[in-house]
């Protein structure tokens, strides 16, 4: 068993535990790749500045969310068909979350359903939704949300056509997933693995199958879901789906300040800063250098949370230097679940914490509510200079006047 102590760690242990086909689900980006790889790289330009002779005892990392007291200004981002990464994995993910302190978000495509991950955890989670063509369907999964006591629905708009990946195309990658002698091989190595599934019955997108009478008889679940991906979502939609929730309302998969603004427009109550991991527009800008222009369309006050590329405390803030309230992280969690259950869940959220409360002292902070953009530098052309520019970037740097979000 190797000393685990990044995230990277947790990834390296994920690849050698988790078949192949559903590792390379995680780590794929759509086409080639470069906005997956963007969202990461991007993050290391951001440096800190160090500074001494100033008190750091008695830090703290505790902050809110949407009025809720969080361990850490950190939310676990929804992974469609977690289950596949481990047995059981959306309620182990849940329940790491609730233990850690911090808000657990559950797909639409879950393999544990909504009612079965509220049964296992005492703390209100997320969900998160799809539209799909069937309003039926939309419908009566905001009603089993309600009824489970979700705290808040977190509406993705970024995926009305499922990006292209071509890891999952060429490794078969479907639901149910296709089984031929060299991945009935693959997944019999990683025993410990099989030997979780085996256990399991949960296996297939529970919150979907029997939902429709369409669902549960067919043979390939992947076609009908992707075929049901709403292409006709416009503002209008947002707008009644947040009437018909009645409750905290997330916007996620804004990457552009137009759609910021617009976003605010219909009474999202936080938006979350997203290309999906880099999974459906390649080419598209990383979150981290899409931020800062969004913070100034939205201005001072709408919460704005970082999504995408986070692979540890430091990337988490730096998110908060460039104008986010908070985060969110995808492959981070997934990564601790692939590669030890809910303890890695735990580790990976351990980690992320150490090192933010870390760097924040040689930044010479307690509070990270006080992290800001005078604790980093910032390259000049970090957002770009861009031809016709939506991103409109000031002259003025931000790093040292302050609080960029003020
Ligand atoms: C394997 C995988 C499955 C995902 N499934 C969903 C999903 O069902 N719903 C959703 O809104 N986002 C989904 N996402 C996107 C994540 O919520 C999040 O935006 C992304 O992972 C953030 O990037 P990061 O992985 O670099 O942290 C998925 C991402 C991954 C890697
Ligand atoms: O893979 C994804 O990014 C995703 O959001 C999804 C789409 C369809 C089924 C499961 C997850």
């Amino acid at each position: 068993m190797p000393v685990i102590t990044t995230i990277d760690d947790l990834k390296r242990l994920h690849r050698r535990r988790v078949p192949k086909m559903f590792f390379d689900y995680c780590e794929s980006g759509s086409w080639s790749e470069q906005t997956f790889r963007d969202n990461v790289s991007d993050f290391q330009r951001i440096r800190f500045r160090q500074r001494v002779a100033v008190d750091m005892s008695n830090r703290s990392l505790r902050s809110t969310m949407l009025g809720q007291e969080v361990a850490m200004p950190l939310a676990l981002s929804p992974v469609g068909s977690t289950g596949m990464q481990n047995a059981d994995g959306e309620i182990k993910a849940a329940r790491a979350a609730e233990r850690f302190g911090v808000p657990f978000t559950l797909s639409t495509m879950s393999v544990c359903s909504i009612e079965d991950v509220a049964e296992h955890t005492s703390a209100p989670f997320w969900f998160q939704l799809y539209v799909m063509r069937d309003e039926d369907f939309v419908d009566r999964i905001i009603e089993r949300a309600k009824r489970a006591g979700c705290s808040a629905l977190v509406l993705t708009l970024d995926l009305q056509l499922l990006g292209q990946r071509h890891k999952d195309l060429k490794n078969g990658l479907s639901t149910p997933p296709k089984l031929t002698p060299a991945t009935m091989l693959d997944m019999s190595r990683r025993w410990r693995w099989a030997y979780g599934m085996a256990r399991t019955t949960r296996r297939s997108f529970a919150n979907v199958v029997g939902h429709t009478s369409e669902v549960g008889n067919i043979a390939d679940l992947s076609n009908w879901t992707n075929r049901q991906f709403d292409p006709q979502l416009d503002w209008e939609k947002v707008r009644k789906l947040k009437e018909k929730w009645g409750g905290k309302f997330i916007l996620k998969g804004i990457l552009d300040p137009e759609d910021a603004r617009r976003a605010a427009e219909v009474g999202a109550d936080a938006i979350i800063v997203s290309n999906h991991g880099g999974r459906q527009l390649d080419g598209a800008l990383s979150t981290i250098r899409a931020l800062p222009a969004i913070r100034r369309a939205v201005g001072p006050d709408m919460p704005l949370w970082l999504d995408g590329g986070i692979r540890s405390g430091q990337d988490m803030l730096r998110a908060l230097a460039l104008g986010a309230d908070a985060t969110m992280i995808g492959r981070a969690w997934l990564y601790g679940l692939g590669a030890m259950g809910e303890a890695g869940v735990t580790q990976a959220l351990e980690i992320i914490a150490k090192e933010a409360d870390f760097t924040m002292a040689f930044c010479g902070r307690r509070d990270i509510r006080d992290f800001d953009a005078s604790n980093v530098l910032i390259p000049k052309d970090f957002e770009g200079d861009w031809l016709g520019d939506p991103y409109g970037v000031p002259d003025q740097a931000p790093s040292g006047s302050g609080k960029m979000r003020s």
